[in-house]
């Protein structure tokens, strides 16, 4: 088990404002090979439907949304129920929330109220087997993830780069790469000031990347 105290990862700010952030290594190398390896055998992979501009179609990715019980998860007219967690991303899950508290924290970040609120409880999993599969332009910002949500991604297998453009395009587009076992973390304002998407690319391998979400529960 990895504590704070032999961290071996620090905070590398890649977007100040609104913030960016990434921790190469949050996972070490020998365990993400593990890690990558276990959830490709063991997860329930899906490829639902989704309906676009009127029209079904399968996502070019797989996916598994997991969870605490009874969390509900709706995008693109559809709504998905919260797989059981896996005790390994649990793990990962507990880390995070470590991690997301004052002290461990960049600098910009240890006053925001919308990383106080995070409390993850659930996670989107996207399965891309290939250069070939991706996702498309989006924000994630449904209503359930509440008015400013910070959301911690965690990326496994063939580094790909997720690339961030600003809707009002005041400032360029730009890529952020994502090593194996690193984790980005999108703080508040960038699901209000960005889009984000996975673009397609021939050459890559299989990735597996893991959305770690709060996803506020109606009464
Ligand atoms: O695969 C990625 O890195 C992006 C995933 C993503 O944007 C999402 O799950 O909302
Ligand atoms: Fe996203």
């Amino acid at each position: 088990m990895t504590s704070h105290r032999d961290q071996s990862w620090t905070w590398e700010t890649l977007l100040e404002r609104p913030s960016l952030v990434l921790a190469r290594g949050f996972v070490d190398s020998e365990q993400a090979n593990s890690l990558l390896d276990e959830l490709d055998r063991e997860l329930p992979w899906q490829r639902p439907s989704l309906r676009l501009y009127g029209r079904t179609h399968l996502i070019p990715r797989q996916q598994v949304w997991m969870g605490d019980e009874g969390i509900r998860y709706r995008y693109s007219g559809q709504t998905f129920t919260s797989e059981p967690w896996h005790p390994a991303i649990a793990f990962l899950a507990r880390r995070i929330k470590d991690c997301l508290t004052t002290r461990y924290l960049p600098k910009g970040l240890q006053d925001s109220q919308a990383i106080k609120q995070m409390n993850v409880n659930s996670v989107l999993i996207n399965r891309y087997t290939d250069g070939n599969e991706r996702m498309g332009w989006h924000r994630d910002d449904e209503p359930e993830l509440g008015p400013d949500p910070v959301i911690a991604s965690v990326s496994l297998g063939a580094e790909r780069p997720l690339r961030f453009r600003f809707r009002d395009r005041s400032r360029p587009s730009f890529n952020i790469w994502l090593p194996h076992g690193s984790l980005l973390l999108m703080g508040p304002g960038v699901q209000h000031e960005l889009e984000h998407a996975l673009l397609l690319k021939k050459s890559h391998g299989l990735r597996i990347n893991l959305t770690f979400r709060h996803v506020f529960l109606r009464q």
